[in-house]
């Protein structure tokens, strides 16, 4: 089943070029989420990467990661909770938790929040998001969360492999499996 997913999810990516001056390649994920095979696998697919570990709740960072977290959640049978960026809406009128999320690989300082009434001190969290690059998302989610953080399962994971084990980081594809050359 999973390495029908890996094919799947390699053949529906793609990488773009926005052309100069960019000098960089972009990730086109859409891609995943338009293929309904793929869409049907990953809630399954992430959620068996710590379902041994007992998940009672999945966190994920906005906004990609609010597609995917339910599909998560609704696979391990628990909640979700969403872990907003700070200036990207509104502010929340109710009690939050913040975090800072160090310069990701944007090389941006953000922060992410999440409702305080939403997380119970002995929650099991799982952060669940599309991609990890630098960890930094994960990184500020497990200060967010302190000792109920379990790990995070994302579909891609191309951190070094002193950060993947650092912050439990568990995946489905690694960087070579979507390598532009
Ligand atoms: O490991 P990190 O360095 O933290 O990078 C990973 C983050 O980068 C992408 O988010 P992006 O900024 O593209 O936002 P999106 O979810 O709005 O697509 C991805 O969805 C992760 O959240």
């Amino acid at each position: 089943m999973n390495d029908d997913l890996r094919d799947r999810l390699r053949g529906a990516f793609r990488w773009t070029d926005p052309g100069p001056p960019a000098d960089y390649l972009v990730s086109d994920r859409s891609g995943w989420w338009r293929d309904p095979a793929i869409l049907d696998g990953l809630g399954p697919a992430l959620a068996g990467l710590f379902r041994a570990d007992r998940p009672t709740v999945v966190v994920s960072p906005e906004v990609t990661g609010f597609l995917l977290g339910p599909l998560v959640a609704r696979a391990l049978g628990v909640g979700f909770v969403e872990a907003y960026r700070a200036g990207a809406r509104r502010a929340i009128a109710e009690p939050m938790i913040w975090a800072e999320v160090p310069a990701d690989h944007r090389g941006d300082v953000q922060h992410l929040g999440v409702r305080r009434r939403l997380l119970a001190d002995d929650d099991r969290v799982l952060v669940v998001d599309d991609w990890a690059s630098t960890g930094s998302q994960a990184r500020g989610l497990r200060e967010l969360v302190g000792n109920r953080y379990l790990g995070t399962a994302v579909i891609l994971d191309e951190c070094p492999p002193a950060v993947t084990a650092e912050l439990t980081i568990r995946s489905l594809l690694g960087g070579a499996d979507l390598d532009p050359a």
